[in-house]
């Protein structure tokens, strides 16, 4: 018997290479999965029957309710027209398809069972989906990650959720993650142990199921990579062929459509799992409100479609996907070599912490290659971003990655996604047991906080080691309990 509160967590992502050219499948994206997670968490409830209740504590207003019927074709889930949320496409399409799924999988009756108390489910986001900028300002604390570790876990972001300023990390896509899993779980479409193993059928179809959602809900099929993060980790990901969604996307229902859908073998996508190299840190900045992603995807694609530029497109896609693919493979050296001799790694790491990335060739090739890496990447990104006439890596991100990329210690960079004036990663040397003062960490912050051309805060997100989704334990989760009893 599955017990009555199901919790899945799903992380938030950062594209470190591949924007724009992981929308088309020849070309592999490196995508890192983020400790930030959402959470769903999903108990039955001492309600109404076939009501559902959906809640995000860490907003105003953000209540949707829902009422669930039945009849030959399956599950309707219906938003309730006073819900205070108003609507939510995301949680509606999440609801109406899933638990779809679960009566194609079982049955209608299995549904209506599940559902004889009404269920309540909670979704939060760790603070790092959301800018806390506001809230170290009102707090009188220094934009540091320290700073960042102070404030209340899951807090209340003080406004409605169109309203809120969000990092980038992928809100939608680790929330329609854990909120679809957490449903196939809860009403036993898929089991615990099969969701726990990668390979695990449950496991993909809880990914099958998540991509189509959020396409849906987005009114688009994108490359998916955020989803594929959130489900399967940190990962070289190349997409699926859109056209399995086709008849889904059609709106094509008809009973058992969506389980041979999802369950299709025809999803062709690939996720192979990778790490960022032991004793390194990724770390993350939300720089500023910014770029709209669709407009500047929109605009690359046009510029690589136009017969005027798309041989030139062409080339330097070519060029920047043998970066990219090389960043994948060095990646995978440097963990390797850290199992073949640990001590002898973790040397290296303490020698690079104090010198810039400039000087390393001959401590570490591999290391130095690495960040040579990371630089073509950008160089190529940013004379895309000039060719196609969009900014991928504005001027203003150029000054603040040149002077974070330029401390000892520091690896390398780049704006993450689409780019834009949002957000940047670094990765950092992070040797054990060196005192704050003297880590790369520091020195980064510090260029951050001194940095005139914007207002540049830290993520608390470090690279998530546990490999996506996962069902966890409410007591286990620091914080997790009080924001969902809060109302
Ligand atoms: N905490 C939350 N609770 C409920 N729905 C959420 C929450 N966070 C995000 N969403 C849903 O996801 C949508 C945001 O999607 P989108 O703008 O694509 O964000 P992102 O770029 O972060 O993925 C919201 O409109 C809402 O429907
Ligand atoms: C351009 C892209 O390849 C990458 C965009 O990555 P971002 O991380 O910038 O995306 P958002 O979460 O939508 O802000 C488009 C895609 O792959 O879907």
């Amino acid at each position: 018997m599955p017990s009555t509160t199901t919790i899945v967590s799903a992380p938030g992502k950062v594209l470190a290479a591949g924007g724009y050219l992981v929308l088309d499948q020849q070309y592999p994206g490196v995508v890192i999965s983020t400790s930030s997670r959402f959470y769903t968490v999903i108990q039955a409830s001492s309600g109404s029957a076939n009501q559902i209740v959906v809640r995000s504590p860490q907003f105003h207003q953000a209540e949707w309710r829902y009422t669930v019927t039945y009849n030959d074709a399956g599950v309707q889930v219906i938003p309730q027209e006073d819900s205070i949320g108003g609507k939510n496409k995301f949680v509606h399409l999440a609801l109406q398809h899933t638990l779809n799924l679960v009566s194609e999988i079982h049955s209608v009756a299995q549904v209506q069972e599940k559902l004889v108390d009404g269920l309540d489910i909670a979704a939060v986001g760790d603070n790092d989906f959301y800018s806390q900028r506001a809230q170290l300002e009102s707090l009188g604390l220094p934009r540091t990650i320290k700073s960042l570790s102070q404030i209340t876990p899951f807090c209340h972001n003080g406004v409605k959720l169109t309203d809120v300023h969000k990092t980038g990390m992928g809100s939608s896509a680790a929330l329609i993650t854990s909120l679809v899993s957490a449903l196939l779980l809860h009403f036993a479409a898929i089991s615990e142990t099969n969701f726990a193993v990668l390979e695990g059928d449950g496991r993909r179809l809880a990914h099958n199921a998540a991509q189509f959602v959020h396409c849906l809900a987005q009114g688009k099929v994108g490359s998916g990579f955020d989803v594929s993060s959130a489900v399967f980790g940190s990962q070289i990901y190349r997409r699926f062929s859109p056209g399995v969604l086709d008849p889904l996307m059609k709106g094509e229902f008809a009973t058992g459509t969506l389980k041979s859908v999802l369950n299709s073998s025809a999803w062709d996508y690939s996720s192979c799992p990778i790490q960022l190299p032991p004793l390194t840190r990724l770390v993350l900045a939300d720089v500023e409100a910014g770029s709209d992603t669709p407009s500047l995807v929109g605009k690359v694609l046009k510029w690589r479609e136009h017969e005027e530029s798309c041989e030139i497109a062409k080339n330097l896609w070519t060029q920047i996907d043998e970066a990219n693919r090389s960043l994948a493979v060095q990646l995978n050296i440097l963990s390797q070599s850290h199992e073949k001799n640990r001590e002898e790694y973790e040397q290296t790491i303490r020698q690079l912490t104090s010198l810039p990335a400039q000087q390393w060739e001959r401590i570490s090739p591999a290391f130095y290659r690495l960040h040579q890496t990371t630089q073509q990447i950008r160089n190529l990104m940013r004379r895309m971003g000039d060719l196609a006439g969009v900014e991928i890596e504005p001027e203003q991100q150029t000054h603040l990655l040149d002077q974070s990329i330029e401390q000892a210690g520091v690896v390398g960079g780049g704006v993450p996604g689409a780019g834009g004036y949002d957000a940047i990663w670094l990765l950092v040397c992070s040797p054990p047991g060196l005192p704050y003062e003297q880590q790369p960490l520091r020195r980064v912050e510090s260029v951050w906080s001194n940095f005139s051309e914007s207002n540049v805060t830290p993520l608390l997100a470090q690279e998530s080691v546990a490999k996506g989704a996962c069902v966890v334990q409410l007591d286990r989760i620091p914080g997790l309990k009080e924001a969902i009893q809060r109302r």
